[in-house]
């Protein structure tokens, strides 16, 4: 009884400290503050960014707990979600419970806890993939997608902020590293190099692809290979990887079974002025700030019907893996079905100020335009 009331107690008092930080205004911070910060001297700058990120963490964290107590149509109560909260608490109790960063083994084991922080929410968005699919499946049938907008919407703030909370994370033990790459800064590539990312990336895509039709369609990147521009090579490397994926199931579905020949699916990357798309942007961003890679293809586009749904999330044309795997996402990477693609590729390019467009027509291809900050300076999106 005694032991009950504790709990009951313990638990009261987690709720108010939730809501006590979860009220407090997050911090953003910019790819280019982050460059800043992460050149300053090794002790000093590590110590700041741990007492930083102990305030920050929990702040956002609070956060995102308290929202995934007040979802629509009973989200919150599918065991997949609250599984995620206790993930959620779980990290918000070790953050509260960490003692005060004075110093040198502070900060060390503040930096592990935040790995194990890390670790602990890898496998946040396939539960929540899993929990919408449980509310989908208790829905009435004649619900539309559409109707699941309020979700959708909910979903983009947690993924969004999700990207920030893990791109903090990894920055502050990145810059442990004690023998970083020529030119990087933590989890930043001063210098990186979209050519090259484009190729790995479509490379490990057609890999994919072979796995799974025992062939795929070839592909031809243009550039300048000397242009680099500062990001995270890894939200390139997911960004591109998604959206090649994409233009290569759609081909290799088109022509599998013809006798055409298969056309390559093209990418280029723009740094200049010259594209007529480019243009249109510079209506309303200066271009010059702006690196655009489009992306086509001619795997005959996607129906018009379709559309308006390919950036909502669980929208896929793929039969969907979850309706065989009931605890998640699968370990092995497949070619669609998801879902996620589009929508978690536009934020990870929304994240550092960027954006993705797709234009399709209809019975012929596919046009995906990657819109990505050069100078890294803008404000960090705050859900
Ligand atoms: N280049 C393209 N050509 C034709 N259809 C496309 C193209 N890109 C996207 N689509 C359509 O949009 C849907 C959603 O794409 P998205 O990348 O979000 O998910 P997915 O590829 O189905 O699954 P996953 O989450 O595994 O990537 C696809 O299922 C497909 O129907």
């Amino acid at each position: 009884m005694a032991l009950k009331h504790a709990a009951e107690n313990f638990s009261k008092s987690l709720k108010e400290e939730v809501r006590r930080w979860g009220s407090m205004k997050p911090t953003g911070v910019s790819l280019k503050y982050m460059m800043e910060f992460g050149s300053r001297p090794k002790d000093k700058k590590l110590l700041i960014s741990a007492q930083f990120l102990l305030k920050e963490l929990s702040i956002r964290i609070a956060r995102r707990a308290m929202e995934l107590e007040n979802l629509p149509y009973g989200l919150s109560l599918k065991p997949a979600v609250l599984k995620v909260r206790n993930w959620y608490l779980d990290s918000f109790r070790d953050l509260r419970s960490c003692p005060e960063i004075k110093d040198r083994d502070n900060e060390l084991a503040f930096t592990q806890m935040i790995k194990m922080i890390k670790v602990r929410h890898n496998n946040v968005v396939p539960a929540m993939a899993l929990g919408v699919q449980q509310l989908k499946k208790d829905l009435d049938p004649n619900f539309v997608p559409e109707d699941l907008q309020e979700i959708h919407q909910f979903l983009d703030r947690f993924y969004l902020s999700r990207i920030g909370i893990r791109m903090l994370i990894g920055q502050h033990v990145a810059l442990h590293d004690p023998d970083p790459e020529p030119g990087c800064i933590g989890q930043i590539n001063t210098r990186l190099s979209p050519m090259q990312v484009a190729r790995i990336a479509s490379e490990d895509a057609r890999c994919i692809c072979f796995r799974e039709y025992g062939n795929a369609p070839e592909l031809n990147i243009y550039g300048d290979p000397n242009f680099t521009f500062p990001y995270v090579p890894s939200h390139l490397h997911l960004m591109i990887f998604e959206l090649v994926k994409n233009s290569l199931r759609a081909v290799q579905e088109r022509f599998m079974s013809s006798d055409k020949d298969v056309p390559p699916i093209r990418i280029i990357v723009a740094d200049g002025i010259e594209d007529v798309t480019i243009k249109t942007i510079a209506f309303i961003i200066p271009s010059n700030f702006y690196l655009v890679s489009q992306i086509s293809d001619e795997g005959g586009g996607i129906p018009r019907s379709g559309l308006p749904k390919i950036f909502t999330y669980l929208y896929s044309t793929a039969k969907n893996p979850l309706d065989e795997n009931q605890e998640g996402l699968s370990e092995a990477v497949i070619m669609a079905g998801y879902g996620y693609g589009l929508p978690i590729s536009r934020l990870y390019a929304r994240y550092f100020g960027g954006d993705l467009q797709i234009i399709s027509m209809e019975g012929y291809g596919t046009d995906a335009y990657l819109h990505l900050s050069r100078l890294g300076d803008s404000q960090e999106p705050l859900p």
